[in-house]
């Protein structure tokens, strides 16, 4: 922050949007992995937030844009990032109430799948068979381009969002609303129903359904 003041004389805009996680079950994840990943798109985060506010916008205003992911479903397969940008979408809230005072505006973006070369070499050799797994997913039937996000984050930091603070807002083609990607393993590990008529229609239901199949 004191360099770009010192270079530019003013922040008007802070963009948090350097992030990323891996992939892994979360029973395999290791505390450091955890924390690396809550450092990077959590706390990394505030402490911009913080910085950008503490050295300019406190006195001058400016807007702030937080990139979060489509995590409303959970996030399985990488359940650190999912806990990380569900806590930035309340931070986002948090802040926005806090700082109005100051004129200061902060709201979130949460992309879908986004496709880029940059993207997919962080996964590297499985990237390509990741990202096009994920397109039947989203109801656009097409990965998303950074050129598709950019003009979301740009029009929250202009004058034309003058009067919106706290929100967030998704550019996803509506993949939010959509099925997950996430398969769970047929298995019988679910507790019983508990006895009673109920229960017996439903086993009466799934028997006939068995029979056909
Ligand atoms: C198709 C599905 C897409 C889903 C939608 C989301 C897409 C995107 O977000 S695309 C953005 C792509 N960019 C990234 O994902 C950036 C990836 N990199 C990072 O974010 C960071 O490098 C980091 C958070 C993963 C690690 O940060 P850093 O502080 O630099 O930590 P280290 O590299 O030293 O690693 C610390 C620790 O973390 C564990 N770990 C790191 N990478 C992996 C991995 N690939 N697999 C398993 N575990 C990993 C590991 O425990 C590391 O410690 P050491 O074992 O001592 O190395
Ligand atoms: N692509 C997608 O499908 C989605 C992406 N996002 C998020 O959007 C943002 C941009 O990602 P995208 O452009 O797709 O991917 P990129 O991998 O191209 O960009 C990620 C950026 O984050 C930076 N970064 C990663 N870890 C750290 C760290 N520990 N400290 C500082 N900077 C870091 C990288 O820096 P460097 O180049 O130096 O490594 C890189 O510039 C990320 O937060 C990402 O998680 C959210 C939802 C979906």
């Amino acid at each position: 922050m004191a360099s770009t003041l010192k270079l530019h004389g003013r922040i008007d805009f802070l963009v948090n949007n350097g992030g990323g996680q891996f992939s892994s079950p979360a029973n395999m994840m290791s505390a450091k992995g955890w924390k690396a990943v809550i450092d990077t798109n959590l706390n990394g985060t505030f402490l911009c937030c913080r910085e950008a506010y503490n050295a300019w916008m406190k006195d001058h205003g400016g807007v702030i844009v937080n990139i979060i992911a489509d995590m409303w479903k959970g996030f399985p397969g990488m359940a650190h990032t999912g806990a990380a940008r569900a806590a930035v979408d309340n931070l986002t809230k948090s802040l926005a109430i806090e700082w109005a005072h100051s004129g200061v505006r902060i709201n979130s973006v949460a992309p879908g799948t986004i496709i880029s070369k940059t993207a997919m070499e962080n996964y590297k050799e499985y990237g390509p068979t990741l990202f096009k797994m994920s397109v039947p997913f989203s109801p656009a039937k097409r990965l998303g381009v950074p050129e598709e996000i950019s003009p979301a984050v740009c029009f929250l930091l202009s004058p034309a969002a003058n009067y919106i603070t706290g929100a967030t807002l998704k550019v996803d083609a509506g993949q939010s609303l959509y099925h997950s990607i996430w398969e769970i393993p047929e298995h019988d590990a679910w507790p019983e129903a508990p006895e009673g008529e109920n229960t017996d229609v439903l086993r009466e239901i799934m028997d006939k359904t068995k029979s056909k199949l």
